[in-house]
């Protein structure tokens, strides 16, 4: 059964993982509560249906949606529910994601889905850009956020490894 959380990831198959999982990091080093799991809009329309509308009565603040090749699943869950979607395109063997991308991203206007780069660091970002958002209205992840920045700032160093 469908777990929901603050942040509730999803994707389109176990096999999203590998990439999804990236956006689990920054949610557990700036200790933000999710869930993850399967919903699909092609192998799963009625839980897609069942997961989206009760997203909000359940909880969720964020919705984090992965799913490859052809991607419906982002925009079918933001067409359920007022909860913001992030999309995130997980690459596709044959046509490197470049599928899910536009899958993702083309919207037909009145749904938006909030759609990150392909791959690994759009998961990573998708975890960042919810906490961002839920950092609007709590001032104690905000500051968490801030010093996540100036950790990744200080860890840049000028000199080059030749
Ligand atoms: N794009 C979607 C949807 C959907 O959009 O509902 N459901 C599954 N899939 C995608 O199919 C790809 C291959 O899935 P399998 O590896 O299970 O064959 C995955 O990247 C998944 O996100």
């Amino acid at each position: 059964m469908m777990k929901f959380a603050r942040v509730t990831i999803v994707m389109g198959s176990q096999s999203d993982w590998e990439t999804m999982k990236a956006a689990t990091k920054p949610l557990e080093e700036l200790g933000i509560e999710f869930e993850a799991g399967i919903v699909s809009a092609h192998r799963t329309p009625q839980r897609l249906v069942e997961f989206a509308s009760n997203a909000h009565k359940n909880g969720t603040k964020v919705i984090i949606a992965g799913a490859g090749g052809a991607a419906h699943l982002p925009g079918m869950i933001a067409s359920e529910t007022l909860v913001p979607v992030i999309g995130v395109p997980v690459a596709s063997r044959h046509l490197k994601g470049m599928d899910s991308l536009l899958s993702i991203v083309q919207m037909p206007r009145g749904i938006p889905v909030a759609t990150m780069a392909i791959g690994e660091a759009g998961a990573m970002n998708a975890g960042l850009m919810a906490a961002q958002m839920l950092a609007i209205e709590d001032e104690a992840l905000r500051q968490r956020l801030q010093e996540y920045r100036q950790k990744q700032t200080d860890n840049v160093p000028f000199e080059i490894v030749k």
